[in-house]
């Protein structure tokens, strides 16, 4: 329980306003209800029990963004009714709600929350005791929410950025392994729900230091850079490219198999082959190729390619070779060699 607290934001915020809920709600609905005041007295009860509920539902489904949307549509219109009933003392109870939906919600639409609460509130003359008191809250709600909006979306970019930066090569602006390990778990899942079949493509330059040596590491890095344009050129949208390290990545393609799966290889190597160059000649790689099996794990699907990719290597590389899980029929090559043509 401490470690989803600690690990998902919006669910923590989720917790801690309905935690100050129900500790700074309660008895202003006892003391509704005791005053004799029941409308109230039953908005408080109600907004209590909303929040609860949304509190329990975000806990058990997970699903905190549209928690958070609720709840952030609960606070201000809550904020505001309590406001249109019990007069000049409910608008205070405003300025929580309009900042803490920046923390529940996108900043754009806790903007137009707070928007529409402020002007509610001002459409509700009644409320104030004069004209000045109505425009000091309303200049004063208005700079709360610009200031929350700034903070918010100053944090939002920060978060974007860090994420960027947690996930994206450098060099390629391709998605790190990190995300590749994320992103074939996933692969994993939707394969055991769905069926579909996914395959793993390990691939490596041949001879990179020899271009690293002889020519500079900024060369090298030119051809890392124009392999992954390459590859993303030659492949599906929905195929996906990471860089596992140094000169290796791995390609994942979700819905090929058998023959579709020989065709796209062959595919790749004849475009490498014929595309792929440095200032001394043409750069040729190496690939391992493995089909996700039923009921497989993550590591052992990518320990799989990862042999076939090593035997590449040691067969004289520039070549593809199939996990020999892969049977012969389903690669559409002949009995007994697992590779394709060299
Ligand atoms: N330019 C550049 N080089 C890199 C980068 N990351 C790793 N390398 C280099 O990649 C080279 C990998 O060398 P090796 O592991 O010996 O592989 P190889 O020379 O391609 O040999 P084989 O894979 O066996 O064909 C090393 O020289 C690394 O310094 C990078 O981001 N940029």
């Amino acid at each position: 329980m401490l470690k989803r607290l600690r690990t998902d934001f919006r669910l923590s915020i989720i917790t801690l306003l309905g935690a100050s809920a129900l500790l700074g709600i309660t008895p202003f609905a006892i003391m509704r209800f005791l005053q004799g005041n029941f409308v109230a007295g039953s908005i408080d009860t109600s907004i209590l029990l909303s929040i609860c509920g949304v509190m329990a539902y975000a806990w058990i489904t997970g699903d905190t963004r549209r928690s958070g949307m609720v709840l952030a549509v609960i606070a201000c219109s809550g904020a505001v009714a309590v406001a249109a009933v019990v007069g000049e003392v409910g608008l205070f109870w405003l300025y929580p709600c309009l900042v803490t939906a920046f923390f529940l919600v996108s900043p754009r639409i806790a903007t137009f929350l707070n928007l529409v609460s402020i002007a509610a509130m001002t459409a509700l003359g009644d409320v104030f005791q004069s004209d000045v008191q109505m425009w000091t809250f309303t200049a004063t709600a208005l700079v709360v929410s610009a200031t929350a909006f700034a903070f918010a979306h100053r944090t939002d970019n920060q978060r974007e950025r860090l994420e960027h930066l947690a996930t994206i090569d450098p060099l390629t602006g391709v998605k790190n392994r990190r995300s590749m390990d994320e992103e074939l778990n996933l692969a994993g899942a939707h394969a055991e729900r769905s069926g579909l079949s996914y395959a793993l493509v390990m691939l490596d330059i041949d001879h990179f230091k020899k271009v690293n040596d002889e020519y500079g590491h900024g060369v090298g890095d030119v051809v890392l850079v124009d392999l992954v344009t390459l590859i993303q050129q030659s492949t599906r949208k929905s195929d996906q490219l990471f860089r596992y390290g140094g000169e290796e990545f791995v390609l994942l393609l979700p819905g090929v198999d058998g023959a579709g799966l020989t065709a796209v290889m062959n595919n790749l190597q004849h475009i490498m082959r014929k595309k792929m160059r440095h200032p001394g000649g043409a750069i040729s790689a190496s690939f391992g190729v493995a089909l996700l099996g039923p009921g497989e794990s993550i590591e052992s699907w990518l320990e799989r390619a990862d042999t076939a990719l090593y035997e590449a290597k040691e067969t004289g590389r520039d070549r593809v070779v199939f996990s020999d899980n892969m049977s012969a029929a389903d690669a559409d090559v002949s009995v007994g060699s697992p590779e394709l043509a060299g």
